[in-house]
Order: structure tokens, then C-alpha cells, then sequence
């Protein structure tokens, strides 16, 4: 082995004995790479985000120097708590097939073994360890006070994989954290003022393309956003004077003194209590409002419905997915119907994504439009990859994360259809406004995560392309009512579940009490399945009624208490 080799393998032992010995892992302390990653109470997260740090950096080196990213946030869940999860180098979530690694790595008992652990994997996956200038990673992180250490830990773990390079991008909402990623490995600049250049254009060009005597009034421009006291609430504050067209005002803005990260307010808090966030009050009635989740991945709706009280109409995932495809389709048909002409036309596969939290009134509604909607289960990295197969593909969680993809092959018939129009003098038809709409759409809404920001844009545009109000909205169809359970079991992963989570295989027993309970209710529809963040098993039941809905949720989890309890 030459010395120089020998020196570099050397270092990188020590570079990897050193991190972990900076940060042991306590005792008794499991981590699990979850649908969002790692996640716990921010004080205890330092050794699992060096870990994340060790793993981002390898992953990055196996991927032949691709960016990959690092985002420290716990979303929705409280302030004290915190998390790290890695972005792949297409802005998505991590490779699947990765996790395992993940949580080895994770829980590896102290230093040596950790050594160990990276050397054999490395040489099972074919890393090459010891070059130079062999791994970028992209950092962000949220508001929370832990951010900064935890940051420096991440920093750590990505510095103990000789030749790895760490970039630092600063206080980021999630998705803005992805969208770098993905950009900087298309070769775009991958800076904030850029994110913003193409939310902020694009919004433009969609409003530009709102046909005359629609768009609304005064009234109808005005939007109450609730910011969850997090970082997207400070930069909807940033860029919101550059939105013309649009009258934002941000409430829980996230800035000093005007409340606590998530508490009492946000996407989750609006999705789960339906009703008001803090700081809003009955002056707000029938105004349009939403809501954005702790780092802006998610995206909710909701209007104060009287000065009575303070419960809202929420427009959930489900209802913004259907807004989305509704446009959608209606720009695909135009292109398609417009002087058919063979040549001119646009051969488009329009797919639906949800997960069975989705409310059955939405799937009703999405599968009467005659769109394609399939299931898969629960977490973004399951629908994404899901809505990928199409070429044009959108997808939710009732929880409001989501997006819309568009393949680079659909993008490119765009452009060229665009183009011949144009070259054609064809700019004023109704065919060249559809085609236009849809590009600018694939550029404002974020092509590697949900995102709430840009997704809140295209709503804006949606809503004034169409003339419509809250309440059009709103009124596309009529949730069923629903109720969500938590049961603490002893071992949640005794439930195996199949079919997108709809059934459990495992107990068997169990699915047959579903079925026995679910038979008694009009409309009824109940499934349970472990959680993939909480250590419970979440119960979710529809019927025609709450009341119903409430008795089927809570006749099923007395069974899973039963027979799990
Ligand atoms: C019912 C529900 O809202 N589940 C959430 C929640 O997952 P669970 O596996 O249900 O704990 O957190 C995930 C990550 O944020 C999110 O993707 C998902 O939608
Ligand atoms: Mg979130």
C-alpha cells in the first residue's frame, strides 16, 4: 500500500474515532430514521445529527460528490424538540434502502464500533474513502434555540469523511433547503435570492395570464397568513412587499416576542383543533387565512365562520389537491381542444397521490373529475416517489404536504409547443395561455418537496385565475366527517398492515373486529397502522356523521387496546 494511502486511511479512522468521541451516545438512548428523519428532544439530539453529519457526507461520496443536504428542524412538533433528516442529491428524501445504515449508525454504542460500522459499509457499498474534494453537503436548520448546536454537531459529522466539504445556507424554511440541493446539482444557483427571483417571477407570469375581468376585487386579494411563529412566517415577511397582486399579512411572523414556535398556532394545530390560531380574532371573519407548519412544508386554509366562536372551515390537503388538479386538467383540456390540431396537442399522464387519511369526499370528488387517484402509504418520501410515474403527478397528505411534479419530458413538450406557437403569432390564443400557465406553474411550485410558500402562491394564482372565493372553494364538495385516535400499545410494530395501510394483516383478528365495527355505519370506513414518528398506533374512522365517526374510531381502539393494550 503506498504511504500516502496508508496516511489518508489513517486520518479518516481518527477523523471518525474523534466525532464520535466527541459526542457519545447516552445510555438507553434508540434512535430511528422515521418518515421525518431522526427526532427527539432537542437537548439529546447531538450525537444522532454527527451521525446524520458522518452518513450525509458518505452518501454524498457514493453518489460521486452530488450535493446532498441537511435539514435540523422538528417541524410542527414543539419547540423544545428537534431533528435531522438528508435530502438525496434530486432534493427528495433519502434512499430507503439507506435507513437501515441509518439506524445502525445512529445507535452504534461508542466509538470503535462506529469506526467499524462505516469502514464495512463502506466497502459493501463501494465507497471510496480517503480522496480529496469527494462530498458536498448543504445545511439548514430552523428557528429553534437548539439549531446552532445542533448545526455545529452536523458540521462535525460531515468533517470526520476526509474530503467532504460542508456549506452552511443558513436559517431555511425545509423545502427551500431541498429546492438548493436539487438546484445546485442541476447547475442552477442554489441561493436564497434565487429561490425567491423564481417564486416571485413566476407568481408574476401567472397573474399576468389571469384573463381579463377575473382576478376579484380588493377583498378577495386579501390573505391572513399564520406563520407559526417560524421560519416561514419571517420569510413570507421578506418577500411579501415584492408580491404584487396580493395583500399578505403575516401573523405569528416568528418575530421576537410575538409567541412560541407551533404553539397554539400553525398547520398542524389549524388541521387537528379546527380552530383559530393565537393572535387571530373576530375581526377576521370570512376573511381567507392559512396556515404554515414550523419549518413551511405544510400548508393548511381556514376561515373564522362567526364572531361567535372561534372554530374555522378548513381547507385541508385534500381540498388544495383537488384546487391543483382541477386547474390542471382544465389547462390540459384547453391545450387539447384548442383547434384540434393533431400536432399541436399534448399527450399528458395526470396521476393523483393520497394516502388513506385522505377524507373519502376528496377521492369521490377527485375519481367523479375522471382523474386517476392512487394510494400509497403514509409519508412524503412514498408519495413523491409515487407521483414521479407520471407526467404530471400531484400529491397531498390531508395534513397539507404536498406538491406537483412535472417530468423533464412533459417540460420539454411544453417548451417546444410554446415555441412554435409563438413563432406562429399565436401568443393571443387561449392554447398559448394554457401552455403558458402550466410552465409557469411547474416553476412556482417546488419541484423537489412540498412547500408551503410556493404552494400558497399557486393557490393565490389558482384563485384569481378562477374568479373564485373562499367559500367556491370550499364548497367543491363536503368533507365526511373523521376522528383520529392515539392508542398507547405495548409494541406498536406487532401491527403489519397492507394495501396503502387501508388493512392489517397482522393480528388477523384484528382487521376482522374492523370490518365487524365498520359494517354497522353508513358511509363507515376505519383503519388503524402504527405511527412512523410517535410511539403509538393512530386509529383513523369516517362516517356519515361525527357522531358516528367518533363512535367507530373509539369501538376500534378499545379493540387494539384490547388485544395489544
Ligand atoms: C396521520 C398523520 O398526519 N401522519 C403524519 C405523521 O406520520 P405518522 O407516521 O402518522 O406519525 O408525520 C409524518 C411526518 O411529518 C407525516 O408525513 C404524516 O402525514
Ligand atoms: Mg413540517
Amino acid at each position: 500500500m503506498a504511504a500516502n494511502q496508508e496516511e489518508q486511511e489513517q486520518e479518516q479512522r481518527r477523523r471518525l474515532i474523534a466525532a464520535a468521541t466527541r459526542f457519545p451516545l447516552p445510555s438507553g438512548c434508540r434512535f430511528s430514521y422515521g418518515t421525518a428523519g431522526f427526532r427527539a428532544d432537542g437537548a439529546t439530539m447531538a450525537p444522532a445529527v454527527c451521525r446524520a453529519g458522518i452518513l450525509a457526507a458518505l452518501r454524498s461520496v457514493k453518489l460521486a460528490g452530488a450535493a446532498v443536504g441537511i435539514v435540523i428542524t422538528a417541524s410542527h412538533n414543539p419547540i423544545g424538540d428537534n431533528g435531522v433528516k438528508i435530502a438525496d442529491p434530486d432534493g427528495g428524501m433519502m434512499a430507503q434502502h439507506w435507513e437501515p445504515f441509518a439506524d445502525a449508525l445512529a445507535n452504534a454504542p461508542d466509538p470503535d464500533a462506529l469506526l467499524q460500522m462505516v469502514l464495512q459499509f463502506a466497502k459493501d457499498e463501494g465507497i471510496p474513502l480517503g480522496g480529496e474534494d469527494t462530498a458536498q453537503v448543504l445545511l439548514g436548520r430552523d428557528t429553534r434555540p437548539t439549531g446552532a448546536y445542533l448545526l455545529d454537531a452536523a458540521l462535525q459529522g460531515i468533517n470526520a469523511i476526509v474530503g467532504a466539504r460542508a456549506v452552511d445556507m443558513g436559517i431555511l424554511t425545509t423545502p427551500q433547503l431541498h429546492w438548493m440541493v436539487r438546484s445546485k446539482n442541476k447547475g442552477v444557483m442554489a441561493s436564497e435570492s434565487y429561490y425567491f427571483r423564481q417564486l416571485i417571477g413566476s407568481f408574476r407570469r401567472m397573474l399576468e395570464l389571469v384573463p381579463k375581468g377575473k382576478g376579484g376585487d380588493e377583498v378577495a386579494k386579501k390573505l391572513i397568513v399564520d406563520g407559526a411563529n417560524g421560519i416561514g412566517g419571517v420569510k413570507l415577511e421578506q418577500i411579501k412587499v415584492e408580491l404584487s397582486g396580493i395583500d399578505i399579512s403575516v401573523r405569528n411572523s416568528g418575530k421576537e416576542g410575538e409567541g412560541i414556535l407551533n404553539h397554539m398556532c400553525g398547520a398542524d394545530f389549524v388541521q387537528k383543533e379546527r380552530v383559530t390560531p393565537h393572535g387571530f380574532n373576530p375581526e377576521d371573519v370570512g376573511v381567507r387565512c392559512a396556515s404554515l407548519d414550523g419549518d413551511a412544508d405544510r400548508l393548511v386554509y381556514f376561515r373564522l365562520s362567526s364572531a361567535s366562536d372561534n372554530r374555522v372551515d378548513l381547507v385541508d390537503g385534500d381540498k388544495i389537491l383537488s384546487l391543483f388538479a382541477l386547474f390542471i386538467r382544465e389547462q390540459l383540456d384547453i391545450v387539447n381542444n384548442n383547434g384540434g390540431q393533431a400536432n399541436k396537442s399534448l399527450s399528458a399522464r395526470l396521476g393523483i397521490v393520497q394516502t388513506a387519511y385522505a377524507n373519502g369526499a376528496s377521492t369521490l370528488f377527485l375519481k367523479s373529475l375522471g382523474l386517476e387517484v392512487v394510494f400509497t402509504p403514509t409519508g412524503v418520501k412514498y408519495l413523491h416517489k409515487r407521483a414521479l410515474e407520471y407526467d404530471i403527478g400531484i400529491y397531498f397528505e390531508a395534513n397539507g404536504h404536498g406538491t406537483v411534479v412535472f417530468s423533464e419530458d412533459f417540460i420539454s413538450q411544453l417548451e417546444s409547443l410554446s415555441n412554435e406557437l409563438s413563432s406562429q403569432a399565436d401568443i393571443g390564443s387561449a392554447q398559448y395561455h394554457a401552455v403558458m400557465r402550466l410552465l409557469a406553474a411547474s416553476q412556482l411550485i417546488n419541484q423537489a418537496v412540498g412547500d408551503a410558500l410556493s404552494g400558497l402562491l399557486l393557490v393565490e394564482a389558482i384563485l384569481q385565475y378562477k374568479g373564485w372565493s373562499f367559500q367556491d372553494w370550499c364548497g367543491l364538495y363536503s368533507d365526511l366527517p373523521s376522528r383520529q385516535l392515539k392508542v398507547k400499545v405495548k409494541d406498536r410494530s406487532v401491527i403489519v398492515t397492507t394495501d396503502a395501510e387501508t388493512k392489517v394483516s397482522q393480528p388477523s383478528s384484528l382487521q376482522e373486529l374492523i370490518d365487524k365495527e365498520t359494517a354497522n355505519y353508513t358511509h363507515g370506513r376505519c383503519f388503524v397502522r402504527p405511527s412512523g414518528t410517535e410511539d403509538v398506533v393512530r386509529v383513523y374512522a369516517e362516517a356519515s356523521t361525527q357522531v358516528e365517526a367518533d363512535g367507530l374510531a373509539k369501538s376500534v381502539a378499545h379493540h387494539v387496546e384490547r388485544l395489544l393494550g
